[in-house]
């Protein structure tokens, strides 16, 4: 073994967890050491959240440009570049990976770059531009995030498709999309090549997009993506695939179902990146997925070390990955934060939007909580209607023994930022009349929080599991 170069605080991949916690315990005067591969900032903001919403925004603007006659105004000859857009979007990443580089200088910690594993307990081995470097440390943090997976479909590896790492960088716009996979990157990805000016076919194995949302929900967003011209194939599972991405592909599925495309995009799903790293010889056991196994803390298997974000299993957003942090440095410090019963909200970045914070009907009957429910279309919130953004709606689910607010979903312009509204007046215990009773700007999209709130049965509707 080379010398070992010792830490106290070692943090192996530098995603949304790791940095902050870097960052927090070389600042408070540690030995900090980060092993990453090559991401300055982690996936976030360079190949996931930042690129795509960089991207998804440039699509707003020329879906909005399609449609401005509405706005009464004309404007012609209005064409989009994928070029252009792409450069926006290397742009906005490399200020975000200049802005971290520099809190990593600041805070002073030791970055090694280059692809690590475990060859001990504690103790990891870089593969470094010039060479090998070991380091250990007396507290490991494991932040190594998830990689996207390509299913086993017969010829798919052969028609080397794209991942939303090649999608975010392409030199052509696809004259035909075909995404494999509904989900979160397939919805948003896809609306954004179509408003782009490509073909898309959205191939989603389950009966319905969004399968973890209401009905009502997943039927609101299939029309909206349909409404843009999106074909989805829904049941299409099974898939097989012929030609190469990048020039023309097609794809067959179990029914006989046939789809040709020029380009193919893989987002279904993810697989954590835990092959091959030496987990074993560090006593780090993994599920049956091979995600880490830890506890409410995020303590792994191996004393002195934890697992945070998308790898340790935690739900995959950036929040939730800081939310991890803010739990190991809890316990690091004495206090009890953990991970049990957190509230993660998120948001789907399709136009409109589609967020959600708390429960919602399916989970409420799956698990017999009884409920009250409020449903507002969002056609008839003054603001949706300035902005010529009439569609989807909002829903609240509120207790039925007391007026505290169980979640809420809302398909419709800037949901993002109306759920969290909600999600303060459920954090700070309020009740729904706080929400239906408070004085919100007008016009405001929030606003419709006073109309939904007030639409709260008294008790009458009540809906159980059978
Ligand atoms: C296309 C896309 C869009 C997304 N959009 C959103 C969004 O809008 N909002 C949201 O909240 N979430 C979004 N997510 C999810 C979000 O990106 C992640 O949940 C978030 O980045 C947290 O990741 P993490 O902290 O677990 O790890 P990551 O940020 O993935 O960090 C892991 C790091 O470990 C490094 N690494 C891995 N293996 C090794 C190794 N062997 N040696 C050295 N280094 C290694 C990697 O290079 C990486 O930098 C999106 C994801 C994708 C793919
Ligand atoms: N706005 C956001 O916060 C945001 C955006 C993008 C990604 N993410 C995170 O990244 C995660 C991964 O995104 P994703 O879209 O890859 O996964 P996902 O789990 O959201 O969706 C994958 C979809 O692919 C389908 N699928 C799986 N295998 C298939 C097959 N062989 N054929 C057809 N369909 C198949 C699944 O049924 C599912 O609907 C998300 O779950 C989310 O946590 C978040």
């Amino acid at each position: 073994m080379n010398s070992v170069d010792r830490f106290d605080i070692l943090i192996f991949g530098g995603g949304k967890a790791g940095k902050t916690l870097a960052m927090d315990q070389a600042k408070a005067g540690k030995k900090v050491a980060v092993v990453e591969v090559g991401l300055i900032g982690g996936s976030c903001i360079n190949i996931a959240c930042i690129p795509s919403k960089t991207l998804i925004r440039s699509a707003e603007v020329a879906h909005s440009m399609k449609g401005i006659s509405e706005f009464g105004i004309t404007a012609d000859n209005v064409r989009s570049s994928l070029d252009l857009v792409r450069d926006r979007t290397a742009r906005v990443v490399a200020e975000m990976v200049a802005t971290n580089q520099a809190g990593f200088d600041a805070s002073g910690f030791d970055l090694v770059l280059g692809w690590g594993k475990f060859i001990a307990p504690k103790t990891i081995q870089v593969k470094t531009a010039s060479g090998t470097r070991t380091v250990s440390g007396e507290q490991v943090f494991i932040n190594l995030g998830t990689t996207a997976d390509v299913p086993d479909l017969p010829g798919l590896a052969d028609a080397s498709p794209i991942t939303h790492v090649e999608a975010l960088q392409l030199g052509d716009l696809p004259t035909k999309l075909i995404v494999i996979g509904g989900g979160y990157i397939g919805m948003e990805l896809g609306q954004a090549f179509r408003r782009l000016g490509s073909e898309v076919t959205i191939l989603e194995r389950g009966p319905r997009l969004a399968p973890r949302e209401d009905t009502d929900v997943s039927e609101g967003i299939l029309k909206i993506l349909n409404g843009e011209g999106i074909e989805v194939a829904l049941s299409a599972y099974d898939l097989s695939v012929s030609g190469r991405s990048g020039e023309s592909v097609t794809v067959r599925s179990a029914d006989g179902r046939v789809f040709a495309g020029s380009h193919i995009l893989v987002a279904s799903g993810r697989r954590p990146r835990t092959a091959g790293i030496g987990l074993e010889l560090a006593g780090i056991e993994v599920d049956d997925r091979g995600f880490i196994k830890v506890d409410d803390h995020l303590r792994t298997t191996a004393d002195g070390v934890w697992a945070m974000g998308e790898v340790a299993g935690t739900p995959m957003f950036t929040h939730a990955s800081l939310d991890d942090y803010r739990v190991v440095k809890s316990t690091m410090t004495g206090g009890n934060r953990t991970t049990k019963g957190r509230m993660i909200p998120y948001c789907v970045f399709i136009d409109p939007e589609f967020a959600r914070i708390g429960m919602n009907e399916a989970e409420a009957l799956k698990e017999g909580i009884e409920y009250r429910v409020a449903r507002l279309p969002m056609d008839v919130v003054p603001r949706a209607r300035t902005l010529s953004q009439r569609k989807g709606f909002m829903k609240a689910l509120v207790a039925v023994d007391s007026d505290k607010i169980l979640g809420f979903s809302m398909l419709g312009v800037n949901a993002g930022e109306v759920m969290s509204v909600v999600q303060m007046a459920m954090l700070g215990g309020l009740p729904f009349t706080t929400l239906r009773d408070g004085i919100f700007a007008h016009p405001t999209i929030t606003e419709g929080l006073n109309m939904l709130f007030a639409n709260v049965p008294a008790s009458a509707v009540v809906r159980k599991a059978a």
